[in-house]
């Protein structure tokens, strides 16, 4: 639906010249939520705002449902841009105007009817649980109201693609739910593709089916939610999994570990995907082959409906039993990966 092919983005800023976009390559599917995460300065924005054309590529092409949107005349843009909505993160809303004149905003500059403008602008109100709040001017509004307000005047002119530029970064965790909530009804109900940015990898998490992580420029990892959570390859990947998914083992645990200890013990940091994270696997290994395992550290979570686990596991037993014990534990499906550093 969206295709990024070879996209580069320079600003001139007096003397100095930033790559803010470095050869972008990237699909986006009809109907898919995909996220795009990133430090600060990664280019994110700018490449959210090529798809809009409120920033133009300098080189590379940008398809929408497989028209070339660089090459659109003025008129053609005007109609690429009613089909493109977009959430900011300060709302951009107009303090002068109603929450109703806000909303309406994009359908008088597209020359609706009045009654026309009247019936859809209290639809959507009512949709993002405003309607009481129609003759209400902005300031009067908290900041999880302005977004809703920011949403629904995105939403006017029935766009097939949304474009969320860190819509919920201004708002407390609470809020920041309920509007992610918010765009995922919209997602599956209206069918419309969205593309969001966001610093924050917990937003992700919640709701998109996709990511791509990007850093100076360029997309350093992409992939299914599942796939980049269970198995990031590079170090900046790793780093935003573990902002959310605390795997990273504490100094606390690690210390522990490096203390000698008597008899034969060994470190396992195990992955559990889907069933094999609800199987008390480990207690059966532990009967079956008189083991005593301990869980040191870890969490068990859900990504995408799926549950995920990720444990540090110490088996104390004879050579021979652990390592039937990791084979038993292997067949379940689970992924087992040796912590480095500990051991024997
Ligand atoms: N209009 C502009 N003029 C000049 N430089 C710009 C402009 N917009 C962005 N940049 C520069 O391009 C780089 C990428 O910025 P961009 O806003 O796309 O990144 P980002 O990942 O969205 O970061 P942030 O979350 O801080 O907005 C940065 O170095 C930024 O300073």
């Amino acid at each position: 639906m969206i295709t990024f092919e070879n996209v580069t983005k320079t600003y001139h800023n007096g003397k100095q010249i930033v790559h803010a976009l470095n050869g972008i390559d990237l699909t986006i599917e009809r109907g898919e939520i995909f996220g795009v995460v990133g430090f600060s300065g990664a280019g994110k924005s700018s490449l959210l705002r090529c798809v809009n054309l409120l920033e133009r590529p300098t080189t590379g092409r940008v398809l929408v449902e497989g028209q070339d949107i660089t090459q659109f005349s003025k008129a053609e843009l005007r109609q690429h841009r009613r089909r493109v909505g977009m959430v900011f993160q300060h709302f951009n809303l107009l303090n002068s105007k109603t929450v109703f004149a806000n909303v309406a905003e994009p359908l008088v500059i597209a020359k609706v009817p009045n009654a026309e403008i009247r019936k859809r602008v209290m639809e959507l109100l009512e949709f993002v649980g405003l309607a009481d709040k129609a003759n209400h001017y902005p300031d009067q509004l908290s900041g999880g109201q302005k977004q809703r307000v920011g949403i629904a005047r995105a939403l006017a002119t029935r766009p097939s693609i949304l474009l969320c530029d860190e819509a919920t970064s201004a708002l407390d965790p609470q809020t920041t739910s309920a509007i992610l909530s918010l765009l995922k009804t919209i997602n599956r109900e209206y069918r419309i593709t969205i593309l969001l940015v966001t610093h924050e990898m917990s937003v992700i998490r919640e709701i998109c089916d996709k990511v791509a992580v990007m850093e100076r420029g360029k997309v350093i990892e992409s992939g299914s939610v599942f796939d980049v959570f269970s198995n990031p390859q590079s170090d900046i990947t790793k780093n935003f999994v573990n902002s959310v998914m605390h795997t990273k083992i504490p100094e606390s645990v690690q210390r522990l570990l490096s203390e000698p200890e008597g008899g034969n013990r060994r470190v396992y940091q195990l992955v559990f995907v889907g069933a094999s994270a609800t199987q008390p696997v480990l207690f059966q290994a532990a009967k079956k082959f008189n083991l005593d395992i301990n869980i040191l550290f870890g969490n068990i979570t859900e990504l995408q409906g799926v549950p995920f686990g990720h444990l540090l596991v110490e088996f104390r037993g004879p050579e021979r039993e652990i390592n039937r014990a990791l084979t038993y534990v292997r067949e379940a499906q689970v992924d087992i990966q040796e912590a480095v550093g500990y051991g024997h």
